[in-house]
């Protein structure tokens, strides 16, 4: 007779694991993309993963993380962008936004500026194993802006509104506008930035809003499948609520009417 365990193993304590896929990130979201650019996306997110093995490029190593920041922001950009714009992703760190973008949009031109070498080089070896032309400059971004022109200048989470308007507050005429990707924090960022005085002379619009939250937290706001830019004039800052995201669109008074 086979002698029962004085212990047995105890049921896995660990609950068991959502969809962790790609695939199931995208319906949690309610994104509906087509397969050749699903596939694409999903093919950069597991070569810049695999590059972040060798160096530290991201904290955003899950699906949702992915699909529910990094992707949803890029997708948000893409609809601001018009045909044909040569625009450049100052600090691009991990390729977000601009290698998405680039994905998404094979319309428009992308360039990524990153500051620190060893990144830049592996951003660069990332879009040549993606087969994107996508030039890298392994330079601070502002400095570009002396040798070449672009229409839009976009970024995420390089640095404060009153940083980002100091570095290219003398290089206005090497480009239209910027479009800077923000959290809640944006609002201390514009008041920091006004008091130094440096959206004198600036448009400064909100033109896109969407949610931060993830669709499976009760308490996070509401999902929508809305990928279209919100208004394109700034509503007042009570409008938006904490847990949203915003596109800040910053360009010389007057550039555009
Ligand atoms: C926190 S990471 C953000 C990376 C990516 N944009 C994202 O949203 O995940 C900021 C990156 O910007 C780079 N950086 C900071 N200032 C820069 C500048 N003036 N020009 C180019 N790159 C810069 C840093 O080296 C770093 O890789």
């Amino acid at each position: 007779m086979t002698e029962m365990p004085n212990n047995p193993t105890p049921p896995n304590p660990t609950p068991p694991v959502e969809d962790d896929t790609f695939e199931a990130a995208l319906a949690r979201y309610g994104m509906e993309l087509d397969d050749s650019l699903a596939s694409s996306l999903k093919e950069y997110a597991e070569t810049m993963w695999r590059y972040n093995e060798q160096l530290n490029l991201t904290r955003h190593t899950t699906w949702d993380l992915f699909v529910g920041r990094d992707l949803r922001d890029c997708l948000q950009l893409a609809h601001l962008i018009q045909p044909d714009e040569d625009v450049l992703d100052l600090g691009s760190g991990n390729g977000v936004p601009g290698i998405p973008l680039a994905i998404i949009r094979p319309d428009i031109n992308v360039a990524l500026a990153e500051s620190v070498g060893k990144r830049a080089k592996v951003l660069d070896e990332l879009v040549t194993e993606l087969n994107l032309e996508v030039p890298v400059y392994a330079s601070r971004g502002e400095d570009l802006l002396e040798d070449f022109r672009f229409t839009t200048i976009v970024s995420r989470a390089v640095g404060s509104l009153l940083k980002f308007c100091r570095w290219v507050e003398p290089h206005w005429d090497g480009f239209d506008r910027l479009l800077l990707i923000k959290g809640p924090k944006w609002i201390n960022e514009r008041g920091e930035a006004r008091h130094h005085g440096v959206l004198k002379g600036l448009d400064l619009r909100i033109v896109a809003t969407y949610p931060l939250g993830n669709p499976l937290d009760e308490d996070s706001p509401a999902e929508t499948n809305d990928l279209t830019p919100a208004a394109t004039e700034a509503p007042h800052p009570s409008d938006t609520s904490p847990g949203e995201g915003v596109i800040l669109q910053l360009s010389p008074k007057g550039r555009f009417a």
